[in-house]
């Protein structure tokens, strides 16, 4: 399947530059893509998922630039910002949702991943009566079920308890072993130990 390439790219909001000529690979794996606050993680997110286009370079994968990637390619990708609002929907109905886009979506992990984040109580509740841990509990255990080969992961540990963050560190692994030719990009604000990463990317930081 091959890597996520980033050749040049250049990005920014409002005279504040993100990104300026910067190239990187997202190979098969686990990647952890390091940034301060306002460094622009979510940003490379979007750009990888080809929700947001570069103002220069390019960001390819699969022979595709991910901005105008095909719906085949794009159903490839599992990413939902972290800052959308939720419909009226319970983790159950979502789930199920995911499951139609997902290809690989699996079942028995959602099943897992549902049980280990400790969500099962609150699985038939809707979104807006949980709380925001529950919500990022619910997104990263779809996000693991998904099977999406291109699975973008917007700061896990924001909310989530002590136990979660370790359930999620051995989820993770459990993820890179499974599908070794998984992408999987987690952003956080700081390194990450416990977690088998395959490389660490630091953001440049905002100019
Ligand atoms: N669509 C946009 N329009 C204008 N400014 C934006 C846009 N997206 C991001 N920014 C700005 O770019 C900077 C980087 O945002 P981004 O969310 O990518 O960073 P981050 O590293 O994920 O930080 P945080 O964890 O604080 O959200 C911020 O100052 C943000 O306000």
């Amino acid at each position: 399947m091959g890597a996520v390439q980033l050749r040049g790219v250049s990005l920014g909001f409002g005279g504040v530059v993100l990104l300026r000529d910067w190239s990187a690979d997202f190979p098969p794996g686990l990647t952890l893509l390091v940034g301060d606050d306002g460094a622009g993680k979510t940003s490379v997110l979007r750009l990888l998922a080809g929700q947001l286009a570069p103002q220069a370079g390019s960001v390819r994968w699969q022979g595709a630039e991910m901005a105008q990637a095909p719906a085949a390619l794009r159903a490839q990708v599992f990413w939902r910002d972290t800052r959308e609002d939720w419909p009226e929907i319970t983790p159950l109905q979502w789930g199920a949702q995911c499951a139609g886009q997902h290809a690989g979506w699996s079942e028995p992990q959602w099943q897992a991943h549902l049980q280990g984040f400790g969500l099962v109580e609150h699985q038939d509740k809707e979104m807006f009566r949980l709380s925001t841990g529950s919500r990022r509990k619910a997104l990263l255990a779809a996000a693991l079920a998904s099977g999406a080969a291109l699975t973008l992961i917007d700061e896990p540990q924001a909310a989530l308890d002590k136990a979660s963050v370790r359930y999620l560190a051995q989820a993770l692994a459990a993820s890179a072993q499974l599908q070794s030719q998984r992408i999987v990009v987690v952003a956080h604000y700081d390194q990450w130990t416990g977690v088998p990463w395959g490389q660490q990317l630091v953001l440049p930081g905002a100019e």
